[in-house]
């Protein structure tokens, strides 16, 4: 069994890459939201740019969709430096990763996504490359192999991971900078789809865009997307104008429910409830129950049932809250993690 995503998930489809291509903020003050991560990486940047020298390399961590190569592209913009992009699964073999390296220009940034991928060879290749700005070639093989020290451009390195904890110790420690991205807040959701409603052309009164907003899963990159779906919808069924109760219509009959948890998220609550009791639970025994890899359970669908209440990982396992009994319509038992207890004073 396996999930329609198309519409939810936070990974980008060829129809998504080029709309985001019009959509994405260019500057460090077309971000929206972050403001933590804004301000701490706006201060990098601006004492690189007072130096005359390149800033320390740049680790982005947090699930798809939150904007990680938009900052990728941000921070080469900022610099007014070029951008070379890859991705670890591109880099197989340290060939892979010397040819890019050996072809940097001075102060360009590089942006690897996905680099907990990267193949272990071009990994240690890395190590030295960030460090001293230098690569080992190495020629030949069995002992009589030799490394030709080969001298690179000093260069920026921005990596992103949606699991920093899988990233090892030795590459983590070498990066200067490391920005956490958080899902968004609705308020600030609400603004990525002013802003894209806005270059778009599409009629987004606040009403519509709060009710987009709400159930965008916390994730710029899916509100853009219902954005796009509930104007077909307006224009089709009505006369273009994105009331909420149009936009509720719309995403309902998109199978998005109003805390804009989709199939996935919603598979993985009913197996917790109706074949654990709600847990605790291990992860792969919950992902064969529901028909996924492990991996897409715990970075597609945790991590927002966990921030939005509705699941706690213990040291035990994944264990449903009272909320995610209610949020299905049904009854949490007496002893439910997070809920209430009769005889307790709160
Ligand atoms: N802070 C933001 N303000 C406005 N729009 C944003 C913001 N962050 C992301 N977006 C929009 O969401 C889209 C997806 O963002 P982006 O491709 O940067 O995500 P990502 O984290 O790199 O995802 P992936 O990990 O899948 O590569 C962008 O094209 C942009 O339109």
């Amino acid at each position: 069994m396996s999930f329609d995503r198309d519409l939810i998930s936070a990974q980008a489809d060829d129809n998504d890459l080029q709309i985001e291509a019009a959509l994405r903020p260019k500057s460090l003050g077309e971000f929206i939201g972050q403001s933590r991560v804004r301000e701490q990486l706006s201060l990098v940047l601006q004492g690189a740019l007072k130096r005359g020298k390149a800033p320390d390399h740049v680790l982005m961590s947090g699930s798809p969709g939150l904007g990680k190569t938009t900052l990728a592209m941000i921070i080469a913009y900022e610099l007014g430096a070029p951008l070379r992009i890859t991705s670890g699964p591109a880099l197989e073999r340290a060939g892979d990763l010397a040819a890019i390296l050996s072809t940097l220009a001075e102060g360009e940034v590089l942006f690897i996504d996905e680099i907990h991928r990267m193949a272990r060879p071009a990994e240690e290749m890395l190590y030295l490359a960030m460090e001293d700005f230098r690569v080992d070639i190495v020629v030949g093989k069995g002992p009589g192999a030799t490394a030709i020290p080969l001298e690179i451009a000093p260069f920026t390195l921005v990596g992103a991971t949606t699991r920093a904890g899988l990233l090892p110790a030795p590459l983590r420690d070498r990066f200067g900078f490391t920005a956490h991205m958080d899902f968004y807040e609705v308020d600030e959701l609400e603004r990525v789809l002013a802003r894209s409603s806005r270059l778009l052309g599409v009629d987004l009164p606040a009403d519509g865009a709060h009710e987009i907003a709400r159930r965008s899963r916390g994730t710029p990159r899916i509100a853009n997307r219902l954005l796009r779906r509930v104007r077909d919808f307006a224009e089709v069924r009505a006369d273009g104008l994105i009331t909420r109760d149009l936009a509720a219509a719309a995403l309902n009959l998109y199978e998005v429910d109003a805390e804009g948890l989709d199939r996935l998220d919603r598979a993985v609550l009913g197996a917790l409830l109706r074949k654990f009791g709600g847990g605790p639970v291990g992860l792969s025994t919950l992902a064969v129950a529901v028909g996924e890899e492990p991996e897409t359970v715990e970075v597609v669908a945790e991590p927002f049932l966990v921030r939005q209440g509705l699941v706690a990982r213990t040291p035990r396992g994944r264990v449903a809250t009272a909320g995610a009994w209610l949020h299905l319509g049904m009854t949490p038992p007496p002893d439910v993690f997070g809920a209430a207890h009769p005889d307790s004073d709160g």
